[in-house]
């Protein structure tokens, strides 16, 4: 780490592990939190070239009336197809590394987070300096979801997992792992790793 310079964290995990609602805990705390699945989705609706891209490839349906993205009908054509998922990813993720990478100097705290649900599949946990798995039990991150996200099929959920490192793999490759299965308690943890990160960055 070098002294006096802007740590840059990722914070990743399966879905429905829930690394948004740690994310909110660390912001809570004043340290700024990039969501690349929030901007991915954004960059998509308004970011003129990448939108042309995404018709060329998966039709004028990606896009409603109003030009909002067509979150149902991309994720049905994406999520049960290998390549198609590789496409929509060649697309998207370096119009987010991008965005990132402009959005970072305009913070101004020790660290910042980068949360997205691909880090290690990307390849972009190269690019920051510690990586945060938040990991809990395959079950309940089914039960989650099913409870968030009403319109996903049980196929569908499982779909997602299967294009996504194994749970236990990411806690390999992390520095510090985040337990969220439901008898854990969230803020403890958070509050170890976010003084870690503040001692850390005044080496
Ligand atoms: C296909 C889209 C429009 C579906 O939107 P929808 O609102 O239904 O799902 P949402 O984005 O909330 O994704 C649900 C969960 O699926 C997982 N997921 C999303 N994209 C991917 C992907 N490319 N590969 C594996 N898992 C993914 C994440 O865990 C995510 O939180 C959207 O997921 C998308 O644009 N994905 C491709 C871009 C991407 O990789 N985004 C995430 C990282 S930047
Ligand atoms: N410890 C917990 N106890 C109960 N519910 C939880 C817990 N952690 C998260 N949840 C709930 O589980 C759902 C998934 O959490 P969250 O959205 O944070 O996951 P995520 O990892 O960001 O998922 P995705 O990759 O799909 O965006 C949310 O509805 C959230 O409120």
């Amino acid at each position: 780490m070098i002294k006096g310079k802007k740590m840059l964290i990722g914070i990743t995990g399966g879905i429905g592990s829930g690394k948004s609602t740690v994310a909110k805990i660390f912001n809570i705390l004043g340290i700024p939190v990039y969501s690349a699945d929030d901007r991915a989705k954004w960059l998509m609706a308004n970011d003129p070239d990448l939108k042309g891209q995404i018709i060329s490839n998966f039709g004028e349906e990606s896009y409603i009336e109003d030009g909002s993205l067509n979150r149902s009908y991309l994720a049905s054509r994406v999520f049960n197809d290998e390549e198609k998922v590789s496409m929509i990813n060649s697309l998207v993720h370096p119009a987010v590394k991008k965005d990132f990478e402009k959005w970072v100097p305009k913070q101004n705290s020790p660290y910042v987070l980068k949360e997205a649900a691909l880090l290690f599949e990307t390849g972009s946990y190269q690019d920051l300096d510690k990586i945060i798995n938040v990991s809990a039990p395959l079950k309940i991150r089914i039960n989650r979801i099913m409870l968030r996200d009403p319109q996903r099929s049980e196929n569908q959920i499982n779909d997602i997992i299967n294009k996504q490192l194994p749970d236990e793999e990411k806690n390999l490759k992390a520095d510090f792992v985040i337990k969220n299965s439901d008898n854990r308690l969230l803020i403890p943890q958070v509050m170890q790793i976010h003084n870690e990160l503040l001692n850390s960055s005044k080496l």
